[in-house]
């Protein structure tokens, strides 16, 4: 069987709310451009994945919309509903294509499109029990970075505190390969640490190039 192309559903927070455990991890850099080049990489890669043939970005945040609209993602305005899991199932509800959706969350800086393409070709792996949702947990293992669901499944998302206990009690799989750029998200200035070590998207790696030229 062919590989299936996907949707991917990014949602970006406006940015003045966005990433508040990260503020200040960049002194000198405003917090709104470090979530802005968070969001940035992170899209960035998923356009880069052949088998992504469409990228949403949900949000309510002009600056972003530009700046991700021109990167060549669709924007999608945000839904009145207000949150992380009903931005979600807005996005999935507008893809072009009744084909595989996926969510990703838009603080991925060291994602490397190759380690997306390998976890979205593992979630469309034939499941002899029928069609299931399958979901990636973030380094530490409590969260999620990315849920997948089939043409006929409901994305059902369920991201937020404990999101990878929630997803697999609302029947979602695990994917267990390593890809440690795709689980490396980045809440806090030492997540931004370590995502560095992994090696930065060159928004993201920009502003910590000014912030240590800058010494402060
Ligand atoms: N469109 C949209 N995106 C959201 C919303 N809440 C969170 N996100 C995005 O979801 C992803 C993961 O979010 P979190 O790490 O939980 O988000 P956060 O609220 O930005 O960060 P903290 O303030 O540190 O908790 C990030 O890409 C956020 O931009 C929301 O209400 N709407
Ligand atoms: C929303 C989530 O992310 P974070 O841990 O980044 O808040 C999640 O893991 O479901």
């Amino acid at each position: 069987m062919p590989d299936p192309n996907w949707t991917v559903v990014v949602p970006v927070k406006r940015l003045t709310g966005a990433k508040s455990r990260l503020r200040g991890a960049l002194t000198g850099v405003r917090h709104e451009t470090l979530a802005l080049a968070l969001a940035t990489d992170t899209v960035h890669a998923v356009l880069d994945c052949p088998a992504v043939t469409e990228v949403l970005v949900v949000t309510g945040d002009s600056e972003a919309a530009r700046v991700l609209g021109r990167l060549g993602a669709r924007i999608v305005p945000e839904p009145p509903a207000a949150g992380l899991n009903p931005a979600f199932v807005h996005g999935a509800a507008r893809s072009a294509a009744a084909g595989w959706v996926a969510a990703l969350t838009a603080d991925l800086p060291a994602l490397r499109p190759t380690e997306l393409a390998e976890a979205l070709r593992a979630a469309a792996e034939h499941d002899q029990d029928g069609p299931v949702r399958r979901f990636v947990a973030d380094a530490p293992g409590t969260g999620t970075v990315l849920l997948t669901a089939p043409p006929t499944v409901a994305l059902d998302p369920r991201f937020g505190a404990d999101s990878a206990a929630a997803h697999t009690a609302s029947g979602a799989r695990p994917l267990t390969a390593g890809w440690p750029t795709l689980r490396r998200d980045v809440d806090t200035p030492a997540d931004l640490v370590a995502a560095a070590v992994l090696g930065l998207g060159r928004h993201t790696a920009a502003l910590t190039r000014r912030y240590a030229a800058t010494g402060s």
